[in-house]
Order: C-alpha cells, then structure tokens, then sequence
C-alpha cells in the first residue's frame, strides 16, 4: 500500500506584484492530522502564500498539493477536497446566512436536502441560527468571519485552510471555533490556520511555520520551534523588529 500524501505540501512558492516579492520560495509540508499554525509579521507572505496553496491565487513559480493532487494542475478536485476561510474574500453579501452556506453546499455538490440540514447544523454550531435569515452585508465582522467558517465547512473537507479566522471574533465564539477545530482535527481532519496571536497558536496548534520577508524562518512542532523560549519570545527573535519605541512628544501629556 502506498504512503499517505500529506494533506498539504507546496514547493519553492514564488509571488512578486511588480517589484515586490511578496513570497520568495516557501516549502512546506503540512502532515494530515495536524492542527498547524502560520505566523509572521504584518506583510510577512502569509496570505499570498495561503492563496496560492489553495488555488486562490496563481504562483510565479512552484506548486502545491493538497492530499496529493496538483492545486494548479487539477483544480476542481483538489478544491473539492479544502474548505478555505480566505481573508478578506468578498463574500456574495446580498444572500442571508442562511443561502449562503446552503448555496456554497450546493456549489460543492451537495444535495438540496443535504446542504439544507448542513445549513441547520452550522447555524446552531457557530450561534447564528437567529441572524440566518438577515443579510449578510448587514452581518457585523465578527459574525461575517463565523459565516465564511460555515460555508468553509459545509462539505465535509478533509482539510480546513483559515486566514486569521479569530480576527474581530469575540471570546465567546473564539473558544468555540476552537472547540469546532479541536473536534475537527480529533476527527482525523487537518487545520492550517495563519494567526497573529502567539498564545493561540501555541495552545491551540501542533505544528508552527514563521514566515518573515516572504521567505520560511523556521516550521517544525511548536516544541521544537520555540525550545525553551515562549512562542512569542522565539518569533521576536526569528522576525527582528521589536524597539522600545518613543512616541512623538506632542503624545505625551504628563
Ligand atoms: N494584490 C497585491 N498587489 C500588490 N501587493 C500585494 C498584493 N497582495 C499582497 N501584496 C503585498 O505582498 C506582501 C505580502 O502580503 P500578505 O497579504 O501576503 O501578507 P500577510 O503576511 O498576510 O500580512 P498581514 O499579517 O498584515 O495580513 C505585502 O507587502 C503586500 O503589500
């Protein structure tokens, strides 16, 4: 029996926009199973590098496999198999929450009665059931992001790919998104999920990849990455940049 492909790898992943290069070369390979987080400073590469891993945005040069299958090569049935939370992707924002994530069930195949069920089951999951029939344009940030996670989920993937998916989420709900992707993993699913805060991914991933400057600084468990430092203290470290800073004297009122 052959080995099982990793539920993600891409290879040498290049992205410049005119005279940036905003991703210069990142490999990675995600093991199924795991719970893995992408950390970096703002621009840092992560979000093109998401993209371009789950065929949101066409690489320069390199690819990606999602469970073996080529992104680029043969897209339908690799996008068949990722739910993505994308950052910032426009959302059709005239349908309620509910169409929403019955007609992203529909897009991925799914049946009438099935998606419908789904639907029912993701509303009561993430706590929208009573904002399922208001619009999502009317949604505010933090119930737009929970609705995008629902429509990420609706077809069962194997693999969940979630740009800062706790960005304007509150506490509430964080714990349980977190319950949502625990349960997901223990599941046999896999999460990648690019993140700011270090203390959530530290308590919540297995795995950890620092990109800076579009380029890998350091992937492995977040044991071996941190060592004997906190994840926070290792990522100042491997990014650079923290300076006692002095704000302008006008700021200062004592
Ligand atoms: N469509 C685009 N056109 C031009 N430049 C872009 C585009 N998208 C990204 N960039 C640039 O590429 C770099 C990487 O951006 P990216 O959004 O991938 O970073 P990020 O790590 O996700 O940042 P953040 O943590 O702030 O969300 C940045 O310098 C950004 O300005």
């Amino acid at each position: 029996m052959g080995k099982t492909p990793p539920a993600l790898e891409f290879r040498g992943l290049v992205k410049r926009f005119g005279e940036k290069v905003a991703v210069d070369g990142i490999s990675l390979v995600i093991p199924t199973g795991s719970c893995f987080g992408i950390v970096g400073p703002n621009g840092a590469g992560k979000t093109t590098t998401l993209s371009m891993a789950t065929g949101l945005l066409r690489p320069d040069a390199g690819h990606a496999l999602i469970a073996g299958v080529d992104v680029w090569q043969n897209p339908t049935e690799a996008k068949a198999l990722v739910g993505v939370l994308a950052d910032g992707a426009k959302l059709f924002d005239r349908l309620t929450g509910e169409q929403l994530i019955t007609y992203s069930g529909l897009l991925a195949g799914l049946g009438t009665d099935v998606a419908a069920q789904r639907c029912t089951d993701l509303l009561t999951l993430l706590d929208l059931t009573a904002a399922g029939s208001t619009l999502v344009v009317d949604y505010s940030a933090g119930m737009t992001k929970k609705i995008a996670l629902a429509c990420a989920l609706v077809h069962a993937p194997r693999l969940l790919v979630l740009d800062e998916p706790f960005e304007s989420v509150d506490p509430v709900s964080a714990a349980n998104i977190r319950d949502i992707l625990d349960g997901f993993v223990r599941g046999g699913g896999t999460v990648v999920v690019s993140s700011h805060s270090m203390d959530l991914v530290q308590r919540m991933c297995d795995h950890v990849a620092v990109v800076a400057e579009g380029r890998l600084r350091a992937a492995g468990t977040v044991d071996e990455v941190r060592g004997a430092s906190t994840l926070e203290e290792r990522f100042v470290e491997l990014v650079g940049g923290r300076q006692r800073v002095q704000g302008p004297t006008w700021l200062n009122h004592s």
